[in-house]
């Protein structure tokens, strides 16, 4: 299966978690062990994949980028077994990817494998101890991501990131009731004992969950008394600082992750959710009308283009802006394959256009809060630069919204760190509108 979701990715561009759900799909008779072990097995090795093919390689007769995408994949997928999951056996590693590839290749390309993977076992058995982690996630990293990130966070700050890469953030869950927060943490610890929950340090709605099984399955989630919401995406809908009475304009909404809790927050007042792909839109009011949510409005918007049929002016508007998604490796290890440095300048480009196009619905006075789950300048302060240049009736002002405000120290942009804050890796910045001068 993980070989199978390797291939997708590589062949077809695929999405690794799409793969891997339709690999789980194809496969019902999987107990959930077998489950979990496909997962680690396939974003494990996408985690560290320049890292095993460079290994590979010092023992490859020929380039890897020559072999069978398929045996490949199998050499790939015994070196992280080898190097990184002990309680597999060595022996079994080789032996299963040798197995695989001389189903599909034959005896003489098996024996390539086998020449390959033993010599690596030996120089796993001799190294697993005394593995830097730090050296191997940077060298899995593309090169022009850590320039990137090392001018966005310094040299030992861009090694931390990625070496948090290496493994995902807790799952998180939004109670939307905060006040009912205690009481949800022990029902979901009675309910699943196998799992880890604890109260997220950040948002006052957040408790991280580890090793649940299914959340779906879990009380509370199918009344809608909380939802699956990582603690940081809470932080930035929290950090528009939307009171009641507000209204509010979510304007790259998506499926309304963030959409929900603004909807929370502005009580009587409205929260319309925009985007550019009304299939989003279409989940976001069906997810939204399950929790008692509904969006005043939606509106398909290309804001690279104008603003469509959007004509209200808002007390705040939130930009989660369309990102590189950098701040997410942990989770979405496919996007060191995926991404390229070009689309950088291509992203900016748009997440200014998206913001001086929403600038014009704030009210004087309005507040814009711009994310993306990027780190990185170029999606970060360059953007913002840029946004002020182009808007000088655009200021930029402390956060309103706990807890980015306190987590800011009075600043007006903030990024949260997987290293530092547990969370995925994020930029906020915080935008008023200035009065209107006659
Ligand atoms: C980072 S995602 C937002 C995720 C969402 N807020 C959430 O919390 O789940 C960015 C969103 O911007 C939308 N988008 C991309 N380009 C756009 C454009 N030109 N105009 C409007 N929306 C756009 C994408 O469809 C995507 O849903």
């Amino acid at each position: 299966m993980a070989a199978d979701v390797l291939l997708r990715v590589d062949r077809d561009q695929a999405f690794a978690a799409a793969a891997l759900d339709a690999e789980i799909a194809r496969s019902p008779q999987l107990d959930a062990r077998d489950r979990a072990l496909a997962t680690e097995l396939a974003y494990g090795s996408l985690r560290v994949r320049r890292w095993l093919e460079s290994r590979l390689q010092r023992h490859a007769t020929r380039p890897l980028d020559k072999l069978d995408p398929r045996v490949r994949v199998h050499l790939v997928l015994a070196t992280f077994q080898l190097f990184f999951l002990e309680r597999v056996p060595k022996f079994a590693a080789v032996s299963e990817a040798v197995s695989a590839v001389r189903a599909v290749n034959g005896p003489k390309v098996a024996a390539f494998a086998n020449a390959i993977l033993r010599k690596l076992a030996r120089e796993a058995e001799a190294e697993v101890a005394s593995l830097d982690l730090e050296a191997i996630a940077v060298e899995s990293a593309p090169p022009w991501l850590f320039s990137s990130l090392a001018a966005s966070l310094g040299d030992a700050g861009a090694r931390a990131y990625l070496r948090s890469a290496l493994t995902a953030p807790p799952n998180g869950i939004c109670v939307y009731a905060a006040n009912m927060r205690d009481a949800w943490l022990e029902r979901l610890r009675e309910a699943a004992p196998q799992g880890e929950f604890e109260l997220g340090p950040l948002s006052a709605h957040a408790i991280r969950v580890r090793g649940a099984g299914r959340p779906h399955d879990l009380p509370g989630f199918a009344e809608g008394a909380w939802t699956l919401q990582e603690e940081g995406s809470q932080v930035i809908a929290l950090a528009l600082g939307a009171r009641a009475g507000d209204v509010v304009l979510d304007a790259c909404a998506g499926r309304g992750n963030k959409t929900a809790l603004l909807a929370s927050a502005v009580g009587a007042g409205a929260v319309d959710a925009a985007d550019l792909h009304p299939s989003k839109l279409a989940r976001l009011r069906e997810e939204l009308t399950r929790l008692a949510r509904a969006p005043r409005a939606t509106y398909a918007v290309d804001w690279s283009v104008g603003a469509g049929a959007v004509e209200g002016r808002y007390h705040r508007i939130l930009v989660d802006a369309p990102c590189s998604g950098t701040g997410t490796l942990g989770r979405r290890p496919d996007l060191y394959l995926r991404r390229a440095p070009e689309d950088l300048a291509r992203l900016s480009a748009l997440q200014v256009a998206i913001v001086t196009r929403t600038a014009d619905l704030l009210e004087p006075g309005g507040r814009l809060v711009y994310a993306v789950c990027s780190v990185l300048r170029e999606e970060g302060e360059q953007v913002i630069e840029k946004i002020l240049a182009a808007r000088p009736d655009l200021e930029l002002q402390p956060f309103e919204g706990q807890p980015a405000a306190d987590l800011a120290k009075g600043e007006s942009m903030l990024r949260l760190l997987p290293h530092v804050h547990g969370t995925d890796g994020y930029f906020l910045a915080s935008l008023v509108k200035r009065p209107a001068t006659c």
